[in-house]
């Protein structure tokens, strides 16, 4: 145990916010290899992370031409017929399609007493082959993906997307270490097979709002971060620290990252993960993609030995990761509770 933890920290001088509320974090001279360049966004990431929760990343490396495929592909599957969509319905691992009406969030007390959510969204994770041990296993959360038949082209440009978030969600674990004062390949290990989870998320326009539907009731997210890409259209809104609903831009080139609830457990609860909204009152309809960058099933969360003192001991019990988010999927999601169900051995269904 470290003689003090890590607590909050000030505003760096040079840290811009977007909109007077969210940080933007400039990714381009750590990712440029620059002296000093890690320690500079470390900062930045400590005191985003401990005081608002979301941050938006610029110069981040991803092609503007491969957003706006992967952006492109969204509205060729969502303007695809309803039961063709359903053909590949949501299953026990949390991959496939889910239609308008059939999430309700629940996991987050401010959910609660929301009304079904009126987004939709596909659903992919790491596109695994079938003799990987993990599908061979039966592991929860391990499976294949199901994949659209008639839209050529979509696979490919879906996973070239996910595999370039997947690179940049490693590119940060160094900063991270950093700002938790641990050695650079701390969160290596964990990481080695991540737990990905992408969605393309449709919202069709909400003439107006009643107080409790929303295209995506008020939550926190279960991940390590996430990270988010809005396209063209607002609608995400987040609870700052004292407590309004602000609306967070889509601002062009950048995305928007969270912290998530595993990472606030992991580091003690002091990293913030910022409960958030979306409400689409926007004329037109709206796509984001939010990348769910989570760490190995396997992975026990325990809080990190710099986040910990004789004056802070630790708050949680370690978990690991699989148990901690099946217990969110349960909540939420009635048709992967189905499946699951369905799946469940025989030797086990009566337990
Ligand atoms: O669609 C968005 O802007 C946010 C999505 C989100 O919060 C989620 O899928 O968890
Ligand atoms: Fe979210």
């Amino acid at each position: 145990m470290s003689p003090s933890a890590l607590g909050r920290t000030e505003r760096p001088s040079t840290l811009h916010l977007a909109a007077d509320e969210i940080p933007v974090l400039d990714l381009g001279p750590y990712l440029a290899g620059e002296p000093g360049a890690i320690d500079a966004v470390a900062r930045d990431l400590l005191y985003a992370s401990t005081n608002v929760g979301f941050y938006y990343l610029k110069n981040h490396g991803i092609p503007q031409s491969m957003i706006d495929r992967v952006f492109a592909e969204s509205e060729r599957f969502h303007r695809l017929p309803e039961e063709e969509k359903q053909k590949l319905k949501i299953d026990k691992n949390k991959i496939g399609y889910f239609g308008a009406e059939s999430t309700v969030t629940r996991h987050s007390e401010l959910g609660k007493g929301t009304k079904p959510n009126l987004y939709s969204a596909f659903c992919v994770r790491n596109d695994l082959a079938a003799d990987d041990p993990d599908v061979l296993a039966g592991k929860l959360f391990r499976g294949l993906n199901q994949w659209p038949g008639n839209l050529p082209g979509f696979r490919e440009n879906v996973m070239a997307y996910s595999n370039a978030l997947e690179n940049l969600g490693r590119r940060l674990l160094p900063i991270f270490s950093r700002a938790l004062n641990l050695p650079p390949d701390f969160f290596d290990a964990a990481f080695r097979k991540p737990l990905l989870n992408m969605q393309l998320n449709y919202y069709a326009h909400q003439p107006d709002f009643d107080g409790s539907q929303y295209g995506l009731a008020p939550h926190t997210d279960r991940t390590f971060i996430t990270i988010l890409c809005q396209a063209k259209v607002p609608g995400l809104e987040i609870r700052t620290a004292d407590g309004r609903w602000v609306v967070a831009p889509a601002l062009p080139g950048h995305f928007l990252v969270n912290t998530g609830d595993l990472l606030r457990l992991w580091t003690n609860e002091l990293f913030l993960s910022t409960p958030h909204r979306v409400i689409n009152t926007s004329q037109v309809e709206r796509h984001s993609i939010p990348f769910f960058f989570n760490p190995d099933p396997d992975t026990v969360i325990e809080c990190l030995p710099t986040c910990q003192s004789a004056e802070r001991p630790a708050k949680n019990p370690p978990v690991t990761y699989s148990d901690y988010y099946e217990w969110f999927v349960r909540q939420n999601y009635p048709d992967v509770v189905t499946a699951m169900a369905a799946h469940r051995p025989a030797a086990s269904a009566s337990s």
